[in-house]
């Protein structure tokens, strides 16, 4: 039975890819809304655009540019989603996911995720970078996860373990990082919990998310991180805090993604320092990439 975005296809797309590719890349970045900049700190970079990529989807979200760009990042070959796919775009879930198998077949071993995220824990402020230690698919609950159907064995097994998704070394590493760069007044880590969207969520959704253990809440990363570790490749995953989430029926404010791209562009600059340097201490003691 064909399955979609399956192992042949995604083997194709990788393949092209890597035919064009000045690298063979070890690490994979996904840039969420906002933080396409990311890319731009990739030496040498061949940049691809989605629509060129045999099987590969669009991107339809303003903040998404829909570009693949290969490079370099302190000497480690990278390669970069500069605008990630969202269940909200219509996508067969799959589809969303299909740039985590082409990574891993491409030779990817390590994925840092980024996203825009609102915040539920009280204690966070805009502006604020989240390391995700774990993360509730609430998508998943209705039976939206990105492994229903068909389990094919050369990716990785039927039933795969969730409870180490979050790398714990690369979670210290990005501490350990931001300590060292000076940021840890903007540092928080927690449980990142993702919605289908398009709507943002109600002020009733989001005290029960943070009723339910939730820092932050957004519309993206898991589906791409249960892929990822499916198929055996390392995750840390990062979010920008980029609003606090409505959770009173009192409140004036209104989430919108406008402002989800300004927080973005105001922090661009310290979540691209952060991710370099990570790569480069990843790469020097090359064990962890
Ligand atoms: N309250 C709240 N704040 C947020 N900031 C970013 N996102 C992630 C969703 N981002 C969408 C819309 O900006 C674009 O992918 C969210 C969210 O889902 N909820």
């Amino acid at each position: 039975k064909h399955i979609l975005y399956g192992y042949e296809e995604c083997k194709a797309t990788a393949d092209w890819l890597l035919a064009e590719a000045p690298v063979r890349p070890l690490l994979g970045i996904v840039c969420g809304s906002g933080l396409g900049r990311l890319a731009e700190m990739l030496k040498d970079p061949l940049v691809i655009k989605y629509s060129d990529i045999p099987s590969f989807p669009r991107s339809t979200v303003h903040g998404h540019a829909g570009r693949l760009v290969f490079g370099t990042l302190n000497g480690t070959p990278c390669v970069c989603m500069q605008g990630r796919f969202h269940l909200y775009e219509g996508y067969p879930i799959q589809k969303t996911t299909m740039p985590m198998r082409v990574f891993k077949l491409m030779g990817v071993e390590t994925v840092i995720l980024t996203n825009a995220a609102g915040g539920l824990n009280q204690d966070f402020k805009v502006g604020d970078i989240m390391v995700i230690k774990d993360h509730i698919n609430i998508p998943g609950f209705a039976g939206n996860n990105p492994l229903v159907g068909a389990n094919d064995e050369r990716f990785g097994e039927r039933f795969p373990c969730m409870s180490d998704a979050y790398d714990r070394d690369l979670q210290q590493l990005a501490h350990a990082v931001a300590a060292e760069l000076d940021y840890s007044a903007f540092m928080q880590e927690g449980v990142y919990s993702a919605l289908a969207g398009p709507s943002f969520e109600t002020v009733a959704e989001c005290k029960m998310l943070h009723f339910l253990g939730a820092d932050a809440v957004g519309m993206s990363t898991v589906h791409e991180v249960i892929v990822a570790r499916h198929c055996g490749m390392r995750v840390v995953a990062l979010s920008l805090i980029t609003n606090q989430a409505v959770m009173d029926y009192d409140s004036e404010k209104k989430a919108n993604h406008e402002e989800v791209l300004q927080t973005g562009e105001l922090r661009a600059q310290q979540m691209e320092k952060l991710v370099s340097t990570m790569v480069s201490r990843m790469s020097c003691n090359n064990k962890t990439l």
